[in-house]
């Protein structure tokens, strides 16, 4: 990682943005910019390097008073975490991924045959004391504190929380809701009960499982947007607040673009996408253009906002054409505190 905090570095950086004020009053609202490139080629490269600074300064602002060391980070191997939606798809992935690098895995799902069938597999694997299976519906506020509780009784702690059981129906919104974002915001407040430093917990991370759909509006599916906009808002402020507060937990999205999960399979149904079901040839053609993550891809992210201790209130996004990498936020969107 580049470290602007060098002095030259800093220097720099002061320098091209004094530079830069220039190229923006010279180029006013920016449609002068072809002319501009043409008169003053070398104020555009130091606009492009201001640019790059500020990016910088952005990924350094970006990093918690929760971790202590710049890109420190921790270790899996005897960390207890809770999965929901771990049967199947994505979630599937994301406990296996945990499993391999040490942790003990409680996985929710509301899937009853496919959890435990997944649970016999992780024992012949890894041992039947790392894993756990808990039947629940998320949107269940009493199932799912029981699950919570269940899973500190077994494993006597709880370091990694990831909120992740999703699903995609514009006909029955309101289920779409009750999943995606109460669901997330119950495991989210469970998560804090259980990890906060001031209720005895040992600190860890919360993941809430976002898409790109909760950073650009997606026309076929405005309550799947809505649901996961709103899980970006909820987890940057109650990130923000763990920052102010110290909870000691980190609180962090992930957006991946498509992936191969049986949820891209939604698209071919009128039942979950009710008006929208005829624009499904529209969606298909998005997938062709932007092409189509395997589930690993978006474990590789999980690790990542895992195991870099400085990442709080993150926004990670994946696509297939530029991997993994993040939402970058301006001054005037950063959390008022
Ligand atoms: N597949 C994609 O293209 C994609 C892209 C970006 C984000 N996501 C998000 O990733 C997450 C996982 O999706 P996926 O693609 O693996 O889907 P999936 O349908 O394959 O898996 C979802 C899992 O959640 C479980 N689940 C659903 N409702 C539940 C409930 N009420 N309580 C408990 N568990 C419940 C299901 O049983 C299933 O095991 C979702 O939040 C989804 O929005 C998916
Ligand atoms: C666009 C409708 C998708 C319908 C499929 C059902 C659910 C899948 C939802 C995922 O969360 C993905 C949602 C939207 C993806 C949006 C943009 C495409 C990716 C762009 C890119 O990779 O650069």
């Amino acid at each position: 990682m580049k470290d602007i905090d060098s002095q030259p570095s800093w220097f720099m950086f002061h320098y091209y943005r004094e530079q830069s004020k220039i190229i923006e009053n010279f180029n006013g609202f920016g449609y002068e910019s072809y002319s501009v490139m043409q008169k003053r080629p070398i104020q555009i490269g130091i606009y492009y390097l201001v640019e790059f600074a500020r990016q910088e300064e952005q990924r350094e602002s970006r990093s918690s008073t929760v971790g202590s060391q710049r890109c420190s980070r921790i270790q899996m191997e005897g960390k207890v975490a809770l999965v929901t939606g771990g049967a199947q798809g994505i979630g599937k992935a994301i406990v296996r991924g945990l499993m391999e690098k040490g942790a003990s895995v409680a996985l929710i799902d509301i899937a009853v045959e496919k959890g435990e069938e997944y649970k016999n597999v992780l024992d012949k694997e890894f041992g039947s004391d790392k894993s756990l299976f808990i039947k629940c519906d998320v949107t269940k506020k009493d199932q799912l504190k029981d699950a919570f509780q269940k899973t500190v009784e077994r494993f006597g702690k709880l370091h990694i929380v990831i909120n992740n059981a999703g699903i995609n129906n514009e006909k029955n919104w309101e289920k779409t809701i009750n999943v995606n974002l109460t669901g997330m915001i119950r495991g989210t407040h469970l998560g804090l009960k259980y990890m906060r430093t001031q209720n005895g917990g040992e600190g860890g991370l919360i993941l809430n499982m976002s898409s790109l759909a909760g950073i650009m509006p997606v026309a076929h599916q405005p309550v799947y947007t809505a649901s996961k906009f709103g899980i970006i808002g909820f987890t940057r402020a109650i990130a923000a607040a763990s920052d102010v507060g110290q909870y000691g937990v980190r609180i962090n999205t992930i957006c991946p673009g498509f992936v191969n999960t049986d949820l891209l399979q939604t698209i071919d149904k009128e039942e979950n996408m009710g008006e929208y079901f005829q624009y499904r040839d529209n969606i298909k053609a998005m997938m062709d253009q932007y092409g189509i993550h395997e589930p690993t891809s978006v474990v590789q992210g999980v690790i990542d906002l895992i195991e870099n201790e400085n990442l709080n209130g993150a926004v990670m996004k994946i696509t297939v054409s530029a991997g993994i990498h993040y939402e970058e936020y301006g001054p005037q969107y950063q959390p008022k505190m």
